[in-house]
């Protein structure tokens, strides 16, 4: 049997997008290493499904499988991916579309100028919800790695995000401390780990080691969680352009009111490459 697909991107960041409201798969955490790898498969960063909603006020259920097969709780880059696909699979004719995730709903948003405007939802920080073992919330958290003490930012965008503040994410370490914390126990569920430069109070630089990847050339999720930790830190301001090495995003956050943190407002760009069918 062949299964459609299309092959996407969000400023590098690429995926495959599997319609399973047309289409039938049962997809394994083996199944999906196999086309991730970019040499024996398609080869993707993340696997994303288009599924029928489970209640009446989403549109659609949107699933996210990282390459190594395991499934996660959101992705920034391919929900405005997800949005322009299910409009140019002609599976909606809106074009503000409520879909759900494992982490909760999010709304995606067609502009005109071909951009895609996501509401992303809250940033959680309590320690338990990221999950992160602390005894108490911070905004600096105290780690020792490979017996260097490290001091970084964590929170949650539905899936969990560490920051480090760099002064230029040229020469981060991300190839050695990304693996380090993504892997560290004090993350029950493993970690993405951004490093962030501030270059001015509206613009940042970002680097992200994801969770199940490694590198990618962007994340959205972890842009969103890199500048709500500026914002937090007084490092930033809204709105902030932070640029990646596949592209620039813009970034609203209004901070917290009596406790209750704003959403996360993400805007950004979404391409499809090809259309592709796959031997199941
Ligand atoms: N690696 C992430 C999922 C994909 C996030 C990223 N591609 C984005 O655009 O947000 C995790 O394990 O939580």
């Amino acid at each position: 049997m062949m299964l459609r697909f299309t092959k996407m991107h969000g400023l590098g960041n690429d995926f495959m997008v599997i319609d399973l409201i047309t289409q039938r798969a049962r997809l394994t955490p083996e199944l999906i290493q196999r086309w991730a790898d970019r040499r024996f498969g398609i080869g993707f960063d993340q696997l994303l499904t288009v599924e029928p909603p489970r209640g009446p006020e989403m549109d659609f259920r949107y699933r996210i499988y990282n390459a190594d097969g395991g499934e996660v709780e959101n992705c920034g880059n391919g929900a405005r991916c997800f949005a322009r696909f299910v409009v140019d699979q002609q599976l909606t004719r809106k074009r503000e579309i409520r879909v759900e995730t494992a982490a909760g709903p999010l709304t995606l948003t067609l502009a005109d100028d071909g951009r895609v405007r996501v509401d992303m939802g809250q940033p959680r920080f309590e320690p338990e919800r990221i999950p992160l073992k602390a005894t108490q919330v911070a905004t600096a958290y105290e780690f020792e790695l490979n017996g260097q003490p490290i001091t970084l930012d964590a929170l949650s965008m539905g899936n969990p995000h560490a920051v480090i503040d760099v002064e230029n994410v040229d020469t981060a370490p991300v190839a050695t401390m990304g693996p380090a914390i993504e892997a560290h126990p004090r993350f029950p569920h493993r970690v993405n780990v951004g490093f962030l430069e501030v270059t001015d109070r509206h613009r940042a630089r970002l680097r992200v080691f994801e969770r199940g990847v490694g590198e990618t050339l962007a994340c959205g999720t972890g842009a969103c969680a890199a500048v709500v930790s500026g914002i937090r830190r007084g490092l930033l301001d809204t709105p902030v352009d932070i640029t990646l090495p596949g592209g620039a995003l813009t970034i609203e956050w209004a901070g917290e009111h009596n406790g209750a943190p704003a959403a996360v407002i993400m805007t950004g760009p979404a391409e499809r490459v090809f259309e592709g069918r796959i031997e199941l």
